[in-house]
């Protein structure tokens, strides 16, 4: 995807709010990716500990807290990673880490989304993170979510795209059945994820996903929330309701940031 802004930002520190006057450079969506991640990065300030999240929005922020420690711009932060991808792209930039045991309160938490929609819902582990992410972004006083505006969507699910569902290995055949009936009026089809060889995607935690593809809305999501969550052998699905305290959006006109 290519989205033209009036001029390419000189560097990331120089981003501005405003929407472009005549569009003319195009950036890529890595690029608006980039540009979520260091408006969020803003939030951030020395003595904070922080949620690091997973994906390709996640780790430019990610880069830019390490460039900024580096840099002596940030001090004395703790990072709390999302997944052990997030961890190993943390100690290569020398970011001081910790736990959620030794941190359970957590002041800021920044990573991306799959899907965002009007009220600031997401969904969330397409990339198989999701278990970690809710449990770091559920402990944090601000989770500010970073996305381009591909990833808005009116309704969850709504995108043909997977809703994952973390599923314990043992029968998860009969979970995964146990899903598809819960949302067959949504025209529901679950299906095992699979890696590059064909063998099931194995997440941090030693557990599967389950992809949930569905035709239809799925009404409400609290009450589809608890029914997942009602199934023995769920261990959590990828909707984050009600979580995120801000949401920015890099796009077509400039910079968005939507506040709950
Ligand atoms: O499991 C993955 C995470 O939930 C990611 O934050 C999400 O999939 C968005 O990833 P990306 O920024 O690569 O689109």
């Amino acid at each position: 995807m290519a989205i033209a802004w009036s001029k390419k930002p000189a560097s990331m520190e120089a981003l501005s709010l405003s929407p472009p006057m005549s569009p003319t450079v195009i950036l890529t969506q890595d690029e608006l990716k980039k540009i979520a991640a260091y408006k969020a990065v803003e939030f951030v300030e020395s003595g904070m500990v922080l949620g690091l999240g997973t994906g390709s929005t996640a780790k430019h922020a990610v880069d830019r807290i390490g460039d900024l420690l580096r840099q002596g711009k940030l001090t004395n932060i703790v990072g709390i990673p999302t997944s052990k991808k997030t961890q190993e792209q943390a100690l290569s930039l020398d970011i001081p880490l910790s736990d959620l045991d030794s941190h359970p309160a957590i002041d800021l938490a920044i990573d991306g989304a799959d899907e965002v929609d009007p009220h600031l819902n997401l969904v969330k582990g397409r990339g198989g993170s999701l278990l970690r992410e809710k449990m770091v972004e559920g402990a944090c006083k601000k989770f500010v979510c970073i996305v381009d505006e591909s990833k808005l969507v009116k309704h969850l699910g709504g995108s043909g795209l997977a809703l994952p569902v973390e599923v314990v290995p043992f029968c998860w055949k009969f979970t995964a059945n146990k899903l598809q009936n819960l949302f067959e009026r949504s025209g529901c089809v679950a299906k095992l994820r699979n890696d590059c060889e064909g063998k099931p995607f194995v997440t941090d935690n030693g557990n599967y996903i389950v992809d949930l593809y569905l035709k239809k809305e799925l009404g409400d999501l609290q009450i589809a929330s608890d029914a997942i969550l009602r199934i023995a052998g769920v261990v959590e699905h990828g909707m984050f309701l009600d979580m995120a305290t801000t949401v920015i959006v890099a796009g077509e006109l400039g910079i968005t940031i939507k506040n709950k």
